[in-house]
């Protein structure tokens, strides 16, 4: 059964709206193990998909790096405490980019490799994109992860789509058009055009 852990190449990517139309798509459920800032990725992807959610391990209040706004908070972030939900299928998200710190030792990078799902790399289309996606897809591929592919969001770019497919050995499996609104009816018809998933 079906699951991936979605990643980006920085925060603010698009990986929740990516994991919004992966819940549609697989009707799949939805786990975000770590969040910061008063944004609520669960909430905007139940919104979106109508998805079954399981409630983040950690929500701390500060839009900071998980290490920062743990320590801020008083806290600190155990990844061998996050246990991922055994259902299937299911989206994991993570937070930020593969190399945010989790704490003084751990990176998203440990937490990715720890659930073991294969990966879903988020990327823009937008100049820089080629060196972002291939440093991410670099890092995962050193630690062993398995990625199961990219999905590129914004104007389609042909010059970065075969950049990224020649170097970083991986397939942009779908290109997410920049949408005027994200609305549930709109990422229905972007979940039926998703394939490869
Ligand atoms: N394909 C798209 N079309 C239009 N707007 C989008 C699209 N993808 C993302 N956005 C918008 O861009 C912003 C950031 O997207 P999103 O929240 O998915 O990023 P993220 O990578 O999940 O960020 P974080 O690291 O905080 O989790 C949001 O306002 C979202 O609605
Ligand atoms: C606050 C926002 N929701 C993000 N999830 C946090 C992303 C942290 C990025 C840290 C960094 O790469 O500098
Ligand atoms: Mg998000």
């Amino acid at each position: 059964m079906k699951g991936y852990f979605v990643t980006g190449t920085d925060t603010g990517i698009g990986k929740t709206v990516v994991s919004a139309a992966l819940c549609l798509k697989l009707q799949a459920s939805y786990f975000k193990p770590i969040q910061t800032g008063p944004d609520s990725d669960t909430g905007t992807v139940q919104a979106l998909s109508g998805a079954f959610a399981f409630p983040p391990v950690h929500h701390f209040p500060d839009p900071l790096s998980p290490h920062a706004a743990a320590r801020n908070a008083g806290a600190s972030i155990d990844p061998s405490g996050i246990q991922v939900p055994s259902r299937r299928p299911l989206v994991v998200e993570g937070a930020g980019g593969v190399m945010v710190p989790l704490n003084d030792r751990h990176l998203m990078l440990d937490l990715i490799q720890q659930i073991g799902l294969p990966v879903v790399v988020v990327a823009s289309t937008r100049l820089g994109t080629i060196n972002h996606t291939l440093l991410t897809l670099q890092a995962l591929r050193m630690v062993g992860c398995q990625v199961h592919g990219v999905v590129h969001v914004g104007e389609p770019d042909p010059i970065s789509l075969e950049a990224i497919e020649h170097h970083g050995k991986k397939k942009v499996l779908f290109q997410m058009p920049w949408l005027p609104e994200v609305t549930p009816q709109a990422l229905q018809k972007i979940a039926g055009e998703m394939h490869g998933f």
